[in-house]
């Protein structure tokens, strides 16, 4: 996200250092009344620019209760702008928009009561301790005093900070923040949870951790929504993926097409030269790995390629001729998960 993206909330009520939520208007009632939860997110022909920078230019987007869906795209395709609209943070130049039923943009109070939203960058009010910036922020919601206290209980101990719960938040370091921000997101109970890049930060533990949590606020019923850049996890978790690219919602490989289909597969020679001067001759399309993108090195002597390959059948048949022709093959093997591959199939437009 870009420094100047815009933090403060819509309506300008919260006081925090970062991207926060709270609804100073959010109705008692709404902010604890979850059953029951048909509603996931709907958005239609959403549309965001900065100046010319068109960072929404007709996305479209469905994040069904109950499941998690992955929001995946390159850097500056407008996840976090998306996700800003839909926490009711950002005020759209045009399209329709529904978090759980409601209108961020007409009834702010309503969808914001529903929803739990966790910043990609996470500020908190240092003096205060981790139990204090959950009360906080129940209060903020509206949450009434004895629920708060033992929901906050609850949360600290989920995302393991109850020994940290008197310590200032100063202290807790950037994957406690992190746990924290997770924890004052679910806060008031929301139906709808927006996460961008939640498990930056957080070892492997508590990535494990999140996982685990995001999948049990999905079987409950809520809405998830996560961008992530780190796809193998993404698609451990998630049972749905949207794309972005230029703002715009594309069309990703289905499960489908990425168990049979056609696939990308990855080839390692000890001689990238001699690897690419078969494929050149033998009429097979390639692209460099990311690895070998970065060096961009048609002289580099070791490396890999990515190759799209009909089924297992066709990677065999590649491997074979490949050998035959004498080049040294290092290993091949498919290029990661489904959501990698889907990824990869996409026209890169990072800006
Ligand atoms: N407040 C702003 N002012 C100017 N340009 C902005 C602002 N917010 C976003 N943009 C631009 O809009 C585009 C989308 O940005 P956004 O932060 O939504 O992308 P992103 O997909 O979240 O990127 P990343 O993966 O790098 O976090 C970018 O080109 C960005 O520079």
């Amino acid at each position: 996200m870009p420094p100047d993206a815009p933090h403060g909330p819509a309506d300008g009520s919260a006081p925090a250092a970062d991207t926060d939520p709270a609804p100073a208007a959010a109705p008692a009632a709404a902010a604890v009344a979850l059953a029951p939860r048909p509603h996931g997110i709907e958005v239609t022909g959403l549309r965001r620019a900065f100046g010319t920078v068109k960072a929404l230019d007709g996305a479209d987007l469905v994040a069904r209760a109950g499941a998690v869906t992955a929001l995946v795209g390159p850097n500056g395709s407008g996840k976090t702008t998306l996700l800003l609209v839909l926490a009711g943070l950002l005020v759209p130049d045009s399209g329709s928009v529904r978090v759980a039923g409601h209108d961020p943009v007409t009834d702010n109070a309503g969808a914001r009561a529903r929803t739990g939203w966790m910043p990609d960058a996470f500020g908190t009010w240092d003096s205060l301790t981790a139990r204090e910036v959950l009360a906080t922020f129940a209060d903020a919601y509206r949450v009434d005093r004895a629920t708060a206290s033992a929901r906050i209980e609850e949360l600290l101990a989920t995302v393991h900070l109850t020994e940290y719960a008197d310590q200032p938040a100063a202290v807790l370091s950037r994957g406690q923040k992190q746990r924290l921000g997770l924890a004052r997101a679910l806060v008031h109970d929301p139906q709808v949870l927006l996460l961008d890049e939640p498990a930056s930060g957080l070892d492997p533990r508590s990535r494990v951790d999140l996982r685990i949590l995001l999948r049990r606020l999905a079987d409950e019923g809520r809405t998830v929504l996560v961008s992530s850049h780190v796809l193998s996890e993404l698609d451990e978790m998630a049972d749905d993926a949207v794309f972005l690219s230029r703002g715009r919602t594309v069309a990703g490989l289905s499960e489908a097409d990425v168990a049979t289909g056609r696939r990308t597969w990855h080839v390692r020679a000890l001689s990238l030269t001699e690897l690419t001067a078969w494929l050149d001759a033998t009429g097979v399309a390639y692209r460099p790995d990311g690895a070998t993108r970065a060096a961009d090195a048609p002289t580099a002597v070791a490396g890999g390629v990515l190759v799209d390959v009909d089924g297992e059948a066709g990677a065999a048949a590649l491997l074979r001729d490949a050998v035959a022709a004498g080049v040294p093959v290092v290993s091949s093997a498919p290029a990661a998960g489904a959501l990698e591959q889907a990824y990869l199939a996409l026209e890169e437009e990072r800006r």
